[in-house]
């Protein structure tokens, strides 16, 4: 929270607020002068120029209010899209580097949610929270200094019913409603993470019992989502009999005491109007405090879940003092042990891997013997737990993370094809690939159909619908052929390819001069050009 309004502190925020109080005191001064001019006039002045000033004052106040208020939105809004975008901007440069290791185990919609809902939760801390308990001291301050004038007993009860209706009430009503606004935020992001999930393996929920089980659990959530609002609405109800109720005994409190003066004959008619409508004004000081506590509740919650993905450590970081890159491009796995987390036996324990420059290895072995593990620790996408790696002799851990992943490029097991352009797809192996180039790649990998249909500027559908496993597996493989890295790691990339197809990829995999890894249940395929490593349980194969 410290951290967010730190984001709305600086001038800006000070107009906001000096605006906003502004506004209340222009809007209070428009109802005394208003019930001063009334009373006044109710008297028959033998001269309208004696309710000159107070008819001045009205005109004044009532223009003065719209403008000021219009010029407190404005500022507010601005320095609210600031904060957010800010916001928005420090949450995904810290989500950058946590993916893909660090975010293990942390569920897709959930982060959907924490980028969306809770930053959005997050731009009400100018409007709902900060802003009005600025109004609320600054214009309540002014109030009750300017009523001690006119009435110092009435200045008295005015400023402890702004102490109840700002701080007393809020503050039941919030203690009452933090339950609720955290039960909403945790219903919220679990609707939100579910139906996710939900969309995501709609096939798999449909085959496996017609989406039953997920429904069920979505609904609980939606039930736990309408109670909460429930909750929420019984308070606001209450709160909303006070928010009416207690300026109303101000007012009340301000004829008595002020309409006893005017009985004395030590003060006249048109100030008692003025000082009780003015007090009656006054309350709006206070008037956004109630929404600012209940609001408290929600937006610490979603600063707390902002900050806490902000405070996961990234699985790799950029070393203080970098190494230059080396000159050679020799890829080495030197004694490396992993043991991932709550894992009874390391999935990799001591293993030595050899990968000159242009070898061509390929990696096998039982399922869960550890293969991606050892692309992930040649793409430096984790760290081994003991030993080391090295590109051209230097530890990866020793050289700048953009140094390595511009010269070990990793395709995982499920590449991500992007809802985009072919064109754009493929790009991401090398920007500055030219269309020739594309179709080239296409042509080699046998998908030169798809430069004509959908074509380089066609839309490949969400996540490559529009495209086949296979075909989206290739579409992953142009961009690793396209890329400029020295070593290529590639996860079973023949996996949804028919044997002709594969033996054509591994063929041109085979005769790229660069150094390439690969992992593979497929040995039959692959001809003596490659080196087979085994891992794993049963006692490995080598070639
Ligand atoms: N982030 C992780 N946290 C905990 N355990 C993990 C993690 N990643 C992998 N594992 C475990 O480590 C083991 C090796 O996983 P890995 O993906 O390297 O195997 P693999 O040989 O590539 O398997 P497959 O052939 O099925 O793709 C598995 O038992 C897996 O459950």
């Amino acid at each position: 929270m410290r951290e967010v309004l730190a984001l709305v502190r600086g001038p800006r925020a000070g107009l906001a607020v000096v605006l906003g109080a502004l506004t209340v005191l222009a809007g209070a001064a428009l109802l005394a002068t208003s019930g001063a001019l009334i009373t006044g006039a109710a008297q028959r002045p033998r001269t309208l120029l004696v309710l000159m000033p107070l008819i001045t004052g009205v005109r004044l106040f009532g223009v003065a209010r719209a403008a000021l208020r219009y010029a407190e939105r404005l500022v507010t809004h601005d320095v609210t899209l600031r904060a957010v975008a800010a916001v928005r901007e420090r949450v995904l440069e810290r989500l950058v580097p946590l993916a893909p290791a660090a975010l293990v185990g942390v569920r897709g919609g959930e982060l959907l949610a924490r980028v969306r809902a809770d930053v959005d939760e997050l731009q009400g801390v100018v409007v709902r929270l900060v802003a009005p308990a600025g109004v609320a001291v600054l214009a309540g301050g002014a109030a009750v200094t300017l009523t001690a004038l006119v009435s110092p007993p009435t200045a008295a009860v005015l400023a402890g019913l702004l102490l109840v209706l700002g701080v007393a009430v809020p503050a039941a009503a919030a203690r009452a409603g933090r339950r609720a606004a955290v039960a909403a935020a945790r219903a919220d992001a679990d609707v939100t993470a579910d139906t996710l999930d939900l969309v995501r393996g709609l096939t798999d929920h449909l085959t496996a019992d017609g989406g039953a089980t997920a429904l069920r659990a979505l609904d609980g959530h939606l039930q736990r989502q309408e109670e909460a609002e429930r909750a929420a609405a019984r308070l606001a109800a209450v709160t909303t009999l006070c928010r009416e109720g207690v300026p109303g005994l101000g007012l009340v409190a301000a004829l008595w005491i002020v309409g006893q003066d005017v009985a004395r004959g030590d003060t006249g008619a048109p100030l008692l109007a003025a000082c009780a409508l003015g007090v009656l004004g006054a309350f709006e000081a206070v008037g956004g405090l109630g929404a600012a506590w209940s609001a408290a509740g929600g937006i610490t919650a979603a600063a707390r879940r902002v900050a806490e993905l902000g405070n996961r450590r990234p699985a790799v970081a950029d070393p203080l003092d970098p190494l230059p890159p080396p000159a050679g491009s020799v890829l080495r796995l030197e004694d490396v042990t992993v043991v991932h987390p709550g894992a009874p036996a390391p999935v990799l324990a001591g293993l030595d891997l050899d990968l000159p420059a242009g070898a061509k290895v390929a990696l096998t072995g039982p399922s869960g013997a550890g293969k991606s593990t050892v692309l992930a620790l040649a793409a430096r996408v984790r760290d081994p737990d003991a030993g080391r790696v090295t590109l051209g002799g230097t530890d990866l851990r020793r050289l700048p993370l953009d140094g390595v992943r511009s010269r070990v490029l990793w395709s995982a097991q499920e590449p991500q094809v992007l809802g985009s352009t072919l064109a754009a797809n493929l790009r991401l192996g090398r920007q500055d690939a030219t269309d020739d180039e594309l179709r080239a790649v296409l042509a080699d990998l046998g998908l030169g159909a798809l430069a004509v249909s959908p074509g380089l500027g066609g839309w490949v559908g969400e996540g490559g619908s529009r495209l086949s496993a296979g075909e989206r597996a290739r579409v992953a493989l142009a961009r690793v052929l396209l890329s400029p890295a020295d070593v290529l790691l590639l996860d079973e990339p023949t996996a949804h390819l028919d044997p002709a197809t594969a033996e054509r990829v591994l063929g041109l995999l085979a005769r790229d001069p660069r150094a390439v890894l690969l992992v593979t249940h497929d040995v039959a395929t692959l001809d003596d050009r490659w080196r087979i490593v085994g891992l794993g349980a049963p006692a490995p194969l080598s070639r």
